[in-house]
């Protein structure tokens, strides 16, 4: 699945190959002869300044391969390059007297040497018995004191022919067609750096010419971004993350957009998904905070999160990585309607899982492997869901597997179905024996009732008695009968006396 990346599976082996430099090449043998013919140069340390891609790596690695040399690859940004350099100058001699084979120093990103290291580097260069060769895209932001000690050796800025030639020979080999436009459109772009051209060729051939358009498109736009990306995504070291991402002209919200899209193309393993999105959404909680107090300064913590925090975040794949916009991803690899398939299976795993954005999206690739693997949980997760029959189909890819769990998951849904009617009905019956019992009791209440006011009941001697006693009253007589017996017709005498 993953594929080499063109940049190494072309890279020259001999520096012959190596395209219009040729000054530059035969400085750099002469060089290099010097040291072998037992005559070190004056200048014990060689800086290769140019433009990026423009084969100054590749000089030192076919020159190594042509001379029989290790190459000792360090990085200036790395903390611990100076105690590298240190061993490896001190150990050459020894080891060249064991036979072993000679180390040639390269140090990366020499205009990236801080001030107290490049003190040291230029200590080392004064005692180095081996050739050290370093690479810098700003001759003049190499610190000076390593300037002084090293000879310079110029690469020039590639021009669109020599660009064109070299992407032609790629295709050629890989049996490969690309249209004329195509080819001069990234020859155009690529502005002398053969590398992006032929990431890009790369890119429009893996992701279909027809495509071709709209990723040169983007990539004009955010060309930076791009190299930025591939950088970030190419390094476990995070100093280097975050120098990745300077000069991208960018706000970190939009950045981390791009980040955030492109983890699940770089990582393969959950746990290290889960990590990168972890420093993902750690960033956006500094975003946030940013936006809402007026503290930009939060920014940076939040952009050293989304750099660093997702470059350490676990191992990636190998080879060639496709850096996509936010929403190239989309249209590159799903139609309009498979997009807004995949944002609603998103939007139904966040309300359903009450899952966050990236946690939903990491979730539909696992569900993607229980669709393909296990179509009797695919189905119960289609229940769950509430996933129409297209979402089933985008899920699993397949159409056949597709139908099996849809059929199953109807299945499930029939039961669920049956037993919801059951139990509804059984509610029912619930509810009217309660119905019953209280209808029974009140008829029982009632008809006590009716016997209390039966014995209750006025006999007429009583109306009788009652008439005289209000006539009584009327006459203001006293009666004997004022004095209410219990229990008999109490309220009566009372409602009257008010
Ligand atoms: N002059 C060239 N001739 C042939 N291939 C080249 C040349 N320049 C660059 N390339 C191709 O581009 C890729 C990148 O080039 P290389 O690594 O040498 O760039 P670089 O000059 O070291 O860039 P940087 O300054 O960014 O490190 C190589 O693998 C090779 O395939």
């Amino acid at each position: 699945m993953t594929e080499v990346p063109w940049i190494e599976k072309y890279r020259p082996r001999k520096l012959s190959e190596i395209v219009n430099q040729n000054k530059a090449i035969e400085q750099v043998r002469a060089w290099v002869e010097a040291w072998l013919h037992g005559n070190p140069p004056k200048k014990k340390a060689l800086i290769l300044a140019g433009p990026p891609g423009t084969g100054k790596t590749t000089t030192v690695y076919a020159l190594a391969h042509e001379y029989g040399f290790e190459v000792i690859e360090l990085n200036a940004s790395d903390e611990r390059t100076y105690e590298k350099i240190e061993r490896y100058v001190q150990a050459a001699y020894t080891m060249d007297i064991l036979g072993k084979r000679r180390k040639l120093i390269f140090l990366d990103e020499a205009d990236n040497i801080e001030p107290s290291g490049a003190r040291e580097i230029a200590k080392l260069i004064d005692k180095a018995r081996n050739p050290i060769i370093m690479s810098a895209n700003h001759y003049w932001e190499v610190p000076r004191e390593i300037r002084n000690r090293a000879q310079i050796v110029e690469y020039k800025r590639l021009t669109q022919r020599d660009i064109i030639k070299a992407l032609v020979r790629i295709l050629k080999r890989e049996g490969k067609n690309v249209p004329k436009e195509v080819l001069y459109e990234i020859a155009k772009r690529a502005n002398g750096d053969l590398r992006a051209a032929i990431n890009d060729l790369q890119t429009v051939v893996t992701g279909g010419v027809e495509d071709a358009v709209e990723v040169l498109a983007y990539r004009d736009t955010e060309k930076s971004v791009f190299q930025a990306l591939a950088q970030l995504f190419a390094t476990d070291n995070a100093k280097r993350a975050k120098m990745a991402v300077l000069g991208v002209d960018m706000f970190p919200n939009e950045l981390l957009q791009w980040i955030d899209e492109n983890v699940p193309y770089v990582y393969y393993k959950p746990e290290d998904i889960a990590r990168a999105y972890e420093a993902i959404s750690r960033a956006d909680i500094y975003l946030g905070r940013a936006q809402r107090t007026g503290n930009y300064g939060l920014w940076k913590y939040a952009t050293d999160m989304m750099t660093a925090g997702v470059a350490v975040a676990g191992v990636k794949k190998k080879g060639f990585v496709k850096i996509y916009p936010p929403k190239t991803i989309k249209l590159l690899t799903e139609s309009k309607e498979e997009r807004s398939l995949r944002d609603s299976i998103i939007k139904k795993i966040m309300s359903e899982m009450h899952m966050a954005k990236p946690e939903a999206i990491e979730t539909l690739r696992y569900l993607r492997v229980i669709f393909e693997n296990n179509p009797d949980l695919a189905a119960h997760f289609v229940v769950f869901l509430d996933l129409s029959e297209k979402e089933v189909e985008f899920i699993t890819g397949d159409k056949e597997k597709a139908k099996t769990i849809w059929a199953k998951s109807m299945n499930i849904e029939k039961k669920l179905k049956k037993e919801g009617e059951l139990e509804a009905r059984a509610r029912e019956a619930e509810r009217k024996v309660e119905e019953a019992k209280e209808e029974a009791i009140e008829a029982e209440e009632a008809e006590e009732e009716l016997e209390e006011v039966k014995e209750e009941e006025l006999t007429e001697e009583d109306l009788e008695e009652a008439e005289e006693e209000v006539e009584a009253v009327g006459k203001g007589e006293k009666s004997e009968k004022e004095k209410p017996k219990k229990g008999k017709q109490a309220t009566l005498f009372d409602f009257l006396k008010k």
